[in-house]
């Protein structure tokens, strides 16, 4: 599946338990050997811990390691348990919290993907520092802004989004030491139409077309930082735009975008034990 290109295998494994390794996601990631994918997601089955959820989604970068979100496999992931169901709405457990999603259009899905996280600790970073304006050290992320959606976020405003060189310094401020549990890594040019920009870097995945929790945390640092009012902004991806809310009743960030499905079918040749 994918959600404006960011894309996905989305594995099953309420049935059939699955023992991931990270060589065998690892395997599955490749786009040279295995299916391909920016990340691997699994349905497993609810967590006692996560209340009212039907199933719980694993989440692994294309590097193999396990991470807490990811906004636009919560909406595809959502969109196959609403069909299951014939429901209009779902709870899901994550790592980062339970999130609840309700059906936005045929193929549209809006997720609350709960509150924006702004602590210097709840990013995390290695030590105390203004999340608001914060110093990477690497340009243009010399007056960045830090935002946890559940997964670490750094955003820097920047005249010409086009015109920067990510794939340079993303590896560079994926892994400074400022973050260490490792940062996704946004570009962002507010337009003059008010909508934004946005270019991504993928923690454990590089460049893709489409990053849903990181438009969240481009919305967010956007209205921190009073670029665009409180209330829905467009951001524009690679792949296309979703619409990002940060609700001011209770600071949670609702995203609405699109769910698409490449193929589904029997995962084999070999990949699955
Ligand atoms: N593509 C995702 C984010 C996936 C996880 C991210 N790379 C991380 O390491 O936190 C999205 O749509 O949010």
């Amino acid at each position: 599946m994918h959600g404006l290109g960011n894309d996905f295998v989305v594995i099953d494994t309420r049935a059939r338990p699955l023992a991931l390794t990270t060589a065998l996601a690892l395997r599955i990631a490749d786009r040279r050997e295995g299916v391909g994918c920016d990340q691997l997601v699994t349905i497993e089955p609810p967590r006692p811990e996560d209340p009212g959820s039907v199933a719980f989604m694993g989440i692994r970068n294309a590097d193999g390691c396990v991470v807490e979100a990811c906004g636009n496999a919560t909406r595809c992931v959502a969109h196959l348990l609403m069909e299951e169901a014939g429901t209009d709405t779902v709870t899901i457990g994550t790592l980062a919290g339970v999130v609840v999603a309700n059906r936005a259009g045929a193929d549209e899905v809006r997720v609350d993907m709960g509150p924006a996280r702004i602590g210097w600790d709840q990013i995390p970073l290695a030590e105390a520092r203004d999340t608001l304006h914060l110093d990477v050290g690497i340009a243009p992320f010399t007056d960045a802004v830090a935002v946890s959606m559940g997964n670490p976020h750094v955003v820097a405003f920047v005249c010409d989004a086009e015109a920067q060189g990510l794939a340079v310094f993303g590896p560079s401020v994926e892994r400074h030491a400022l973050f260490p549990a490792r940062v996704n890594v946004e570009i962002v040019t507010v337009r003059e139409d008010g909508r934004l920009r946005m270019r991504v870097w993928e923690r454990g995945s590089g460049i893709t077309r489409a990053c849903g929790t990181g438009a969240c945390a481009a919305a967010v640092a956007a209205m921190r930082r009073e670029l665009v009012p409180r209330g829905p902004v467009t951001v524009l991806l690679d792949g296309g735009p979703l619409t990002i809310d940060w609700r001011v009743a209770d600071d949670h960030v609702l995203m609405t975008g699109p769910v698409a499905t490449a193929f589904t079918g029997v995962l084999d040749g070999g990949l699955l034990p």
